[in-house]
């Protein structure tokens, strides 16, 4: 652990500062895709202005045998497209694979200005980010990297979960922290074989009808996520830095994920991966303030003057903490509607109404 008057010192000679404040950019969906795989590629021109993020996948859904196609594909699409401003991530392969090192030597040297974001899996503790840390740095350094890129930690160990606090407050390059179900489902030995999403078994019933014991029972399904994710969103809200739900692997069952998506909303993350075109509009949907949440967020602060006191609000008392949720609401349907423009004319119109 560095002293906290060191915090923010760049940790390579001729390194770029470290930032102070996790820059928020909108990223409602994170889009998977692999730059090794040619019709996956030639899609991402098409693509990248529809989306918040896109992200070159290296590690896990990339064969062995792709690894390096992968690796030097991203290199090529980086270099050739404009992505405007969608920003680029890349998910690099574990920290223990063979191919990690040279991972972080080419993306950092051959397009190390073009990377927001660099996603680490696996990450188990602080350790991790430092060692990533200080390599990104030196890299950074060499390669004359301008600003510097930052670091996203994927949840899916029972260690790492364990640890979450630390990962997420470990380098002022911490962007954020994804949920990764599968691996992590395999790591605790849970019985789901699905990559996020409930499980039928996952329930609670209804308690027997006193007065007809055979009576059918109502069940109910549980979120099986609901733990990791309220903890990691915590850990992130309490160091500044964004919580993300991970993938959602049932492509097929548009109507789960949007569920899944909106439930990891509402308790604080700021946007999910999209595997699939398919599920880029859900999170888009989904991750955006409905106009009319603005329109009542807007009249909450607009009745709550300075911010302070009581009021109602069709029946509704609303105070400092109110006005506070609010401001969440409202900030964040601004940063979304600067660069969608769809969604202004929509914000727009619900204030006219
Ligand atoms: C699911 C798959 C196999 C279905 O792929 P498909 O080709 O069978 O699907 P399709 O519906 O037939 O595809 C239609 C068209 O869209 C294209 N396409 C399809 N997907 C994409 C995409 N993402 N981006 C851009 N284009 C895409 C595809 O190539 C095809 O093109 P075509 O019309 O020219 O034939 C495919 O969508 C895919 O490989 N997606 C990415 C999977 C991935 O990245 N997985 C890793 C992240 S999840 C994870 O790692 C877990 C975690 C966190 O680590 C942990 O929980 O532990
Ligand atoms: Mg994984």
């Amino acid at each position: 652990m560095r002293a906290p008057k060191d915090f923010f010192r760049p940790l390579a000679v001729g390194a770029p500062t470290p930032v102070r404040e996790v820059p928020f950019r909108p990223s409602r969906m994170i889009h998977f895709f692999d730059p090794g795989n040619e019709k996956m590629a030639a899609k991402i021109p098409v693509i990248a202005p529809t989306v918040d993020v896109l992200l070159g996948n290296l590690e896990d859904a990339v064969a062995a045998d792709r690894k390096e196609a992968a690796r030097d594909g991203l290199v090529k699409i980086a270099r050739a497209t404009d992505f405007g401003d969608t920003q680029l991530w890349t998910r690099i392969n574990s920290l223990d694979s063979p191919w990690v090192l040279d991972d972080l030597l080419t993306l950092v040297t051959e397009i190390g200005d073009k990377l927001d974001v660099i996603m680490v899996p696996k990450v188990e503790g602080a350790a991790d980010i430092h060692y990533i840390d200080r390599l990104l740095a030196q890299l950074e350094a060499k390669a004359g990297v301008r600003r510097p890129i930052l670091v996203h930690a994927i949840l899916e160990t029972a260690t790492g979960v364990a640890g979450v606090e630390e990962i997420a407050g470990a380098s002022p390059r911490m962007q954020g922290v994804s949920l990764g179900p599968a691996d992590l489902a395999a790591s605790r030995r849970m019985k789901t074989t699905r990559v996020g999403g409930g499980h039928p078994g996952y329930l609670v019933r209804q308690d027997p009808d006193t007065q007809d014991a055979d009576a059918p029972r109502a069940t109910y399904q549980q979120d099986l996520w609901h733990y990791t994710l309220a903890r990691m969103v915590d850990a992130c809200a309490a160091h500044g830095i964004l919580p993300y739900y991970g993938p959602f692997g049932d492509i097929k069952d548009t109507t789960a994920c949007e569920d899944q998506f909106r439930n990891a909303f509402l308790l604080g993350c700021v946007g999910a991966w999209s595997l699939h075109p398919v599920q880029i509009g859900i999170a888009k949907k989904v991750f955006s303030p409905s106009p009319d949440e603005v329109r009542w967020a807007r009249r909450v602060i607009e009745a709550m003057g300075d911010g302070t006191g009581a009021v109602m609000l069709d029946g509704k008392m609303q105070d400092d903490a109110t006005f506070k949720q609010c401001q969440v609401v409202v900030e964040l349907a601004e940063a979304l509607a600067a660069r969608d423009p769809e969604l202004r004319a929509a914000y727009d119109a619900a204030g006219e109404e």
